[in-house]
């Protein structure tokens, strides 16, 4: 194994990060042993990569090799090997294959994705101006219109801003994201039983799946009771015609336990994820506004005020696409990806590294790596353009992460943010409440790198 920290009976390595892989421990970790080191999670070794070269090798050399996740008590009480964030194996191959399709097929289609993208956007424009430039905070209506997109991508309808059980769906959601990289899960991991007999939080993080299973059930359900139709119109259309097509196959994984663990993986990993991000990109305006301003005269001198934004206007549009990018690289929301695992024995960076073994690779480490970005810690838009202003990408922009397991929700998730940001930015001059003085861009820690609280104002252009 690559080097690291001596392990103790029973807990392993973990106590040298101290039960929490942070920012702090795993630099500290990548100074002292190295770009690839090994942590012991119990007995189970954790091989950490760091920095964009480590990372970039590490997932992509041996890609199918890593591919893996781990079957461990929370994963399995999450999912139990079902859909496509925490499975493996042939259903893992199924289902993400499958996933990407009717994703695809969607995007394409009349009542699109876009679209619904384009009403959430207009819900969320009134429900600014409805505050008629008081001071609010933009969390609910951000996470709401986000969420939104994933129901009318998968439900193919939207709910209301007062409608309680969808409420209960996005706290759910956000509970089990927020256990996912807690002290708790980690203890949890270690001490199934423990979690399973004393833990509060670990029982309460089981009962959120449970919600959101059976929130997801109520759909399929009166998805069948509308009948068969003959232009599938949402993924759940989509999933039950695949169904029909595949009942005699014996082989054949695509059953309702799977599509109802692919739905609530597209809101686990699609919503949290987007909307903390849009979070980030109002707060950075309210930070920025020099940047806010030079997007704001883009728009103008590019878009026609009643011209309904599409995603295809990112291309006339370079200096605000490459502010979407840095916005993303600069809030780097996930610190490691979700746990991989070798499937077979396998080589990483030139170390030997046997089947099960689970990988980490550190993503921000990637975004903020001295040796790819010119300004790491600073805002600049100017990452992603080139000399002459036209928007570039970045081989080191691994947000997404990279190999087989890349984030599936990348078209989607880049489409909504450039949509509903340039509908907000096209509107609204963003600045601080009254009398506040200095914007407090630190994050808080947890599975996603969240804002602290914080109001804004929306003042019409
Ligand atoms: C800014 C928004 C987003 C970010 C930063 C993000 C990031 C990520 C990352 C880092 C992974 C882990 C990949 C790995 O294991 O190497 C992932 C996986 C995943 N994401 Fe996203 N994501 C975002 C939006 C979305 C959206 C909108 C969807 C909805 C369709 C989505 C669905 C998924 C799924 C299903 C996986 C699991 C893929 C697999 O295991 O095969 N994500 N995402």
């Amino acid at each position: 194994f690559p080097p690291g920290p001596t392990p103790f009976p029973i807990i392993g390595s973990i106590w040298w990060i101290n039960f929490r892989a942070d920012h702090g421990s795993l630099k500290k970790l990548a100074k002292k042993y190295g770009n690839i080191c090994t942590l012991w999670l119990g007995h189970k070794p954790m091989v950490v990569l760091y920095g964009f070269q480590a990372v970039k090798d590490g997932l992509t050399t041996n890609s199918a090799d890593v591919s893996g996740r781990l079957q461990t008590y929370v994963f399995n009480k999450m999912a139990n090997g079902k859909g496509i964030l925490v499975s493996n194996g042939l259903i893992w191959k199924h289902q993400r294959h499958f996933g990407i399709g009717a994703l695809r097929k969607l995007g394409m289609s009349n009542k699109g994705m876009e679209r619904g993208i384009q009403t959430e956007a207009r819900y969320l424009v009134e429900f600014f101006r409805d505050k008629a430039g008081r001071a609010f905070d933009p969390s609910f209506p951000v996470v709401h219109a986000i969420s939104n997109v994933i129901c009318a991508v998968v439900f193919g309808h939207r709910f209301s801003l007062k409608d309680e059980t969808f409420r209960q769906l996005i706290e759910a959601c956000n509970y089990i994201v927020a256990f996912g990289n807690s002290y708790l899960y980690y203890i949890s991991e270690v001490f199934p039983w423990v979690a399973e007999h004393l833990l509060g939080p670990t029982q309460k993080a089981s009962s959120c799946c449970d919600f959101v299973r059976a929130f997801v059930r109520q759909e399929i359900k009166s998805h069948r009771e509308k009948g068969k139709i003959d232009k599938p119109e949402d993924f759940i259309d989509i999933y039950l015609d695949q169904m029909e097509k595949t009942e005699d196959d014996p082989g054949s994984t695509f059953d309702e336990d799977n599509m109802v663990q692919s739905v609530f993986d597209f809101f686990l990993g699609g919503s949290e994820t987007t909307a903390t991000t849009l979070r980030w990109a109002l707060l950075y305006m309210l930070a920025f506004p020099d940047v806010q301003e030079k997007v704001q005269k883009e728009l103008d001198a590019v878009l026609n005020p009643s011209h309904l934004i599409c995603y295809e206007d990112r291309k006339k549009l370079p200096y605000t696409y490459a502010v979407i990018h840095e916005i993303m690289r600069f809030s780097s929301i996930v610190l490691i990806t979700i746990p991989r695992e070798a499937v077979k024995d396998t080589t990483v960076l030139g170390y030997r590294i046997p089947k099960g073994t689970v990988i980490m690779p550190n993503i921000d480490s990637t975004l903020f790596d001295p040796n790819y970005w010119e300004t790491p810690h600073q805002f600049n838009p100017g990452h992603f353009l080139d000399k002459d202003g036209n928007f570039v990408t970045r081989e080191a922009f691994l947000a997404f992460s990279a190999g087989h397991r890349v984030c599936l929700g990348e078209a989607l998730a880049k489409m909504e943010l450039f949509i509903i940001f340039c509908s907000l930015l096209q509107t609204f001059k963003f600045t601080p409440p009254e009398g506040v003085k200095e914007v407090n861009t630190d994050f808080i820690f947890g599975s996603t790198m969240k804002p602290h609280p914080y109001k804004l104002r929306a003042v019409l252009r």
